[in-house]
């Protein structure tokens, strides 16, 4: 990889920390909403700031990501998951610096408590009570903010079915610091296939975002306590493309490991994306036809799926 590093950017950030503003039809509610819109359509994510999530309960978190980073691979190596990326993910020849870790239905308790009772088989309920707090309370942005982006298109009549047949999975990602003068690879560059993707991450800076105009900007954080909206790409199918998910990656320079982790809504299982009428007219044809995330998901991790420009419309473009 090069020794050049692309130009740092701040994002637009939002904050969702003011009292009020998660409620639905308050005036800070009625301030945010096309705020989002505009990051969205700008940038495809944003900054936000959400004190619903204590600086405590912040640095909790990441203790306990160093804690699951520190335990031997063959601890790590037993979180397995019958569906891709959702288990242990490590050990990469091509991508050396990243592992990673998931829980699938992070916002289910005992799903969390199985997570911890199988990297630490005497149990771990401070991980256990830590993780599931932050997953619950950034689920809650997370619906907050695709409500905010489905009034903003006048679409709030179909949010309900959208929230309530949805999923969360937590992935926890170290990238170690190359050790060299070089910039190298983290994460190759992607979008996200599931729907709405909230990062937060140490002090440590190394995802890149792609803009408009298709050049990479390094992403910095305005405080230590925010996090990155992001929309993927089943969200901006049911939107019919009005909005578009960023690609990003992540490359890391210096000598310091980058830990971050990743909410990640995705439709529940056997439920149907497809995409509201209200989103189709003649300027915006129908460009998707109905389809299920689980059937969709397999489709991107085959060889067909990785080579498509884009997986969602080679799978059910019309
Ligand atoms: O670590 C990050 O900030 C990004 C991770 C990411 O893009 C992913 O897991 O999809
Ligand atoms: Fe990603």
């Amino acid at each position: 990889m090069g020794s050049q590093s692309c130009p740092s950017s701040k994002l637009p950030l939002l904050d969702f920390s003011m009292p009020e503003s998660t409620k639905p039809g308050s005036s800070e509610w009625e301030s945010l909403k096309p705020q989002v819109r505009e990051a969205l359509e700008e940038y495809g994510c944003f900054e936000a700031c959400f004190d619903e999530i204590s600086s405590e309960l912040l640095g909790a978190v990441l203790r306990s990501t160093e804690e699951i980073f520190e335990l031997p691979l063959e601890s790590k190596q037993r979180n397995v998951s019958e569906k891709p990326y959702h288990g242990y993910v490590g050990q990469i020849p091509q991508l050396p610096l990243y592992e990673s870790l998931g829980i699938d239905e992070a916002t289910v308790t005992e799903r969390v408590e199985t997570f911890a009772n199988t990297l630490w088989p005497q149990g771990n309920p401070n991980f256990s009570k830590t993780i599931e707090s932050y997953a619950e309370k950034l689920s809650e942005l997370e619906k907050v903010v695709r409500k905010m982006i489905a009034e903003s298109f006048g679409i709030e009549k179909h949010i309900d079915e959208n929230l309530n047949s949805t999923n969360y999975i937590l992935r926890f990602s170290k990238y170690n610091g190359p050790n060299t003068d070089d910039v190298e690879l983290g994460m190759a560059q992607h979008t996200d296939m599931n729907l709405v993707t909230i990062l937060h991450q140490n002090q440590v800076d190394g995802l890149e975002l792609q803009t408009k105009d298709g050049s990479w900007i390094k992403f910095q954080p305005s405080t230590p306590n925010s996090f990155i909206v992001m929309i993927s790409e089943s969200l901006t199918a049911w939107l019919n493309v009005r909005l578009r998910a960023t690609c990003h990656r992540v490359m890391m320079s210096g000598n310091e490991a980058r830990y971050s982790l990743g909410l990640y809504s995705y439709p529940k299982d056997g439920s149907i994306i497809e995409v509201p009428e209200e989103m189709v007219d003649e300027e915006h044809p129908l460009l998707f036809k109905p389809f299920n995330y689980e059937e969709f998901l397999s489709f991107y991790y085959t060889e067909a799926g990785q080579a498509a420009p884009s997986a969602l419309r080679a799978f059910c473009g019309m």
